[in-house]
This record gives C-alpha cells, sequence and structure tokens, in this order.
C-alpha cells in the first residue's frame, strides 16, 4: 500500500500553473504576489519628524540658547516653514517634513511653553534627535516584497503606500466539491430516523475559503451512471475535483469506478493511514487533478489539511510550511503498521515546549471532538508504542 510520505510526493509531482491576474490590492489578501513591489520613492520620502514638539537648530543649544521664540506651527502635512534666527524654534507635528533651517527635535514633555516661548528643561540634547532619516528605511526602486510571498496585511500595507492599485496575483485553481450518498440530506432539511445531514461539503468549503478559494459544490446519488456524468462534467469545468465519499468497499460506493471509465488516470488508491486508508488520487488528461477522499468527516478533513493544502501551496509557488514538533502528553498505543493521525490538544508549557494532549474519540465518523481538536500529530507506521514526553511531527490547520 502507498505510503503516506510516498502519496505525498506523488501528489508533489502534479503541479500546475494557473497563470495570473489582476487585483484591486485590497481584494489581494491571502493570494500569492505574482509581481514585485517595489518603492515608488525613498521611504520615508522626507526626513521626518517623530515626535511632537519644537523643532530647533543644534547650533543654538551650543552657544547656550535654551528659550525660543515660537516663529510658527507645522502640521504633518503642511509645507516647512523656515526661521530666520538661532533663537527661533517651530512648533511640529510627527510626520512633518524637518525644515532645512531646524534640524533638531525636542519633544513637548521636555519643554515649558508660555506667552509664546518655548523653554527646554532637560540638558541631554543631541543634535538630529527625533528625526526619521529620508530614504534609511528604503530607496527609490527597492524591493519591498518579492514575488511568490503570500499577501499578508503587511503587504497590503506596502501597496497602499507606494500606489499600487493594482496587484498582479497567481491565478487560483477552479475547485469542485462533491459529496455523494442518498443517506444525506441538505443542512436546511430534516433528515429521516437513518439519513444524516451533509456537513463535510461545507466543513471542505470552510477550509478552502480560508485559503482563498471560492469553490462550488455539487452532490451526487448513488447511481453509477448519474456519478459518472456529473464527474465527466465536472473534469470538463473544473481544476480540481475534491471528492468526499463513496470510494471505499460499499455496494454503493461508485467513484473509483466511474473515475476509471472516464479514463482518471489512477496515481493510487489507498494509504497507510488512519483515517484516510481509502483516499483515492488521480489525474486527467486536461491535467485536472482528483482527490477523493473517503467519506467519513474525520477522514476527509484530515487528508484535505495533509494533502490537497500542501499541493495549494505547492502549485502556487509557496515555499512547504516550516515543521511543527509537539511532546506527546500521555502513553498512546496503535497496533496496526501504518500510520496514525491521533487528534490532540495543543498548548505551550512555561519550559517553551508545545504539549500534545491525546483527544479520547470514536474514530473517523466522530466529526463532533473536531471542535476540540488543534491538530494531528503525526505517529509514524513503524511504531505502535508512543511514550508520554516524545516528539512527533504536527499537521496543524492553519
Ligand atoms: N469493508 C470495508 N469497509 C470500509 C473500509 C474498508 O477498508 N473496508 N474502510 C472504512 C473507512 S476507513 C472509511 S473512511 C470509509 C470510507 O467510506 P467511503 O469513502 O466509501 O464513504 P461513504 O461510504 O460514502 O461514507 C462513509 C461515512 O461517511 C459519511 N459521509 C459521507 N459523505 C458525507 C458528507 N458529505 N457529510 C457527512 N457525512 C458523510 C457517510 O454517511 C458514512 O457514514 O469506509 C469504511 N468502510
Ligand atoms: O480510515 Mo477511515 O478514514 O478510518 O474512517
Ligand atoms: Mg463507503
Amino acid at each position: 500500500m502507498t505510503t503516506v510520505e510516498e502519496a505525498g510526493k506523488l501528489i508533489l509531482a502534479q503541479l500546475k500553473d494557473y497563470g495570473t491576474e489582476s487585483l484591486p490590492f485590497e481584494q489581494a489578501l491571502g493570494r500569492v504576489l505574482a509581481e514585485a513591489i517595489k518603492a515608488d520613492r525613498d521611504l520615508p520620502p522626507f526626513n521626518r519628524v517623530t515626535m511632537d514638539g519644537i523643532a530647533i537648530n543644534y547650533q543654538a543649544v551650543e552657544n547656550g540658547i535654551l528659550t525660543f521664540k515660537i516663529k510658527a506651527t507645522q502640521a504633518a502635512g503642511d509645507e516647512p516653514v523656515a526661521i530666520d534666527e538661532l533663537d527661533e524654534c517651530i512648533e511640529i507635528m510627527t510626520g512633518a517634513v524637518i525644515p532645512a533651517s531646524v534640524n533638531t527635535v525636542i519633544r513637548y514633555e521636555d519643554v515649558a511653553i508660555r506667552a509664546g516661548l518655548a523653554s527646554i528643561h532637560v540638558r541631554d540634547i543631541k543634535h538630529g534627535q527625533n528625526l526619521h532619516l529620508q530614504g534609511t528605511d528604503k530607496k527609490q526602486g527597492a524591493v519591498l516584497a518579492e514575488p511568490g510571498l503570500l499577501i499578508t496585511p503587511a503587504i497590503i500595507s506596502l501597496a497602499a503606500s507606494v500606489g499600487k492599485t493594482h496587484l498582479l496575483v497567481k491565478k487560483l485553481p477552479r475547485v469542485v466539491i462533491i459529496s455523494s450518498g442518498d443517506e444525506l440530506v441538505d443542512v436546511h432539511e430534516t433528515p429521516s430516523p437513518y439519513q444524516i445531514r451533509k456537513s463535510n461539503s461545507y466543513t471542505v468549503k470552510a477550509v478552502l475559503q480560508q485559503h482563498s478559494l471560492q469553490p462550488d459544490i455539487i452532490h451526487i446519488p448513488d447511481d453509477p451512471a448519474i456519478t459518472k456524468t456529473q464527474i465527466q462534467q465536472c473534469l470538463q469545468n473544473y481544476d480540481v475535483l475534491l471528492l468526499s465519499g463513496g470510494i471505499s468497499m460499499g455496494k454503493f460506493d461508485y467513484i473509483p469506478q466511474a473515475l476509471e471509465d472516464l479514463q482518471v488516470e489512477k496515481v493510487f488508491h489507498k494509504v497507510a493511514q488512519r483515517p484516510g486508508k481509502p483516499f483515492w488520487f488521480g489525474r486527467y488528461q486536461s491535467g485536472a487533478v482528483v482527490f477523493a477522499f473517503p467519506g467519513n468527516p474525520v477522514a476527509t478533513f484530515m487528508c484535505l489539511h495533509r494533502y490537497f493544502l500542501t499541493w495549494l501551496r505547492a502549485t502556487l509557488g509557496l515555499p512547504e510550511q516550516l515543521p511543527v514538533y509537539a511532546v506527546l502528553n500521555r502513553d498512546f498505543q496503535f497496533q496496526p503498521p501504518i500510520q496514525y493521525f491521533l487528534q490532540v490538544k495543543l498548548q505551550s508549557n512555561p519550559q517553551g515546549q508545545l504539549m500534545a494532549s491525546p483527544i479520547e474519540g470514536n474514530g473517523s465518523g466522530d466529526f463532533a471532538n473536531l471542535a476540540d481538536t488543534d491538530a494531528f500529530l503525526e505517529l509514524p507506521a513503524e511504531k505502535s508504542d508512543f511514550k508520554k514526553g516524545e516528539v512527533f511531527k504536527v499537521l496543524r490547520f492553519d
């Protein structure tokens, strides 16, 4: 059977470049930058005042002058005003440009102002203090953000500051989520005693929305002909098909056969893991990829994070996420020689270690306890006894 590691590699061999598109910068959060953002002028663009107070020429202090006539008041955004004499100062605000005739700012806290005069009542004044000099952060033309970066709020701020109203970003694949099974009714419906509501599709959609994808959702009844027709249409209209359910050994598990009939190349079926053993992955001639996850909700949830999101990051050219490790908080046994993804709650202890406490549950059909789960701990297939204090890799949901 395909191992977790092999499955991961086989999936990462199916990457595709979906091109680029230009978006209003405010809509680009969470997308991948496809161009460099450059400084359109020096940063800061002028010698900028960093404290509200008075601006003086330092030579005055050297000459023993500590009381100044207030010549004018200059707000941020005002044109600079000049002093004519050494015993003059300007009241000046944070963010204002420092006028050429002055070079040092003393904070309001360190001066007393009375009858149009400002007297400095501190001794320690340095030439050029409380200024942020032009171009000390970045020079005009310098790259502020490289292509390939995930667009965070900090990148949005950079784009705004250099006047980039639009950003070139990587295009996202078109994704469809397909659930299957006659036991499933819609969320607004009341299930009969032997039915349940569809939930997987909405879990998958929510996770995808966290990654800026806007998937469509369809449902297929347990009917081989309809299954085939619907999947065929999806293969023509989407880049990624995310299925959940209908892929195991059941009499109504029609998905693998339908995919085979439609000549979707099977890359693997079944992975040595729990949950998620029946996972099916394949590729269509158009380049579309098919992730068919097992229907049990925890299996779908785990596989989506472990396999699909890793593929998504890679296909968009984002670097691999740095691994995170946690310490197992109590002994745990798992006998079968397959990798176990243990649901855990994470907490950092005062020693700075990330501690993972296993969550009791009733298998991969028990989705109620996903609400308490922070992550899966990846327990390797080669072992069956996992001891308190041992360190394992964490599969996080963020
Ligand atoms: N004889 C065997 N039986 C099963 C095996 C096996 O190896 N041999 N594997 C088990 C494992 S592990 C899993 S996981 C499931 C996978 O089943 P399918 O992918 O075929 O999924 P279904 O049969 O359609 O459904 C399983 C389960 O999940 C519920 N489900 C399905 N879709 C949804 C949805 N959209 N929202 C909420 N719940 C959903 C469904 O009602 C079933 O309870 O097979 C085991 N059996
Ligand atoms: O492997 Mo299944 O995904 O346990 O329920
Ligand atoms: Mg089944």
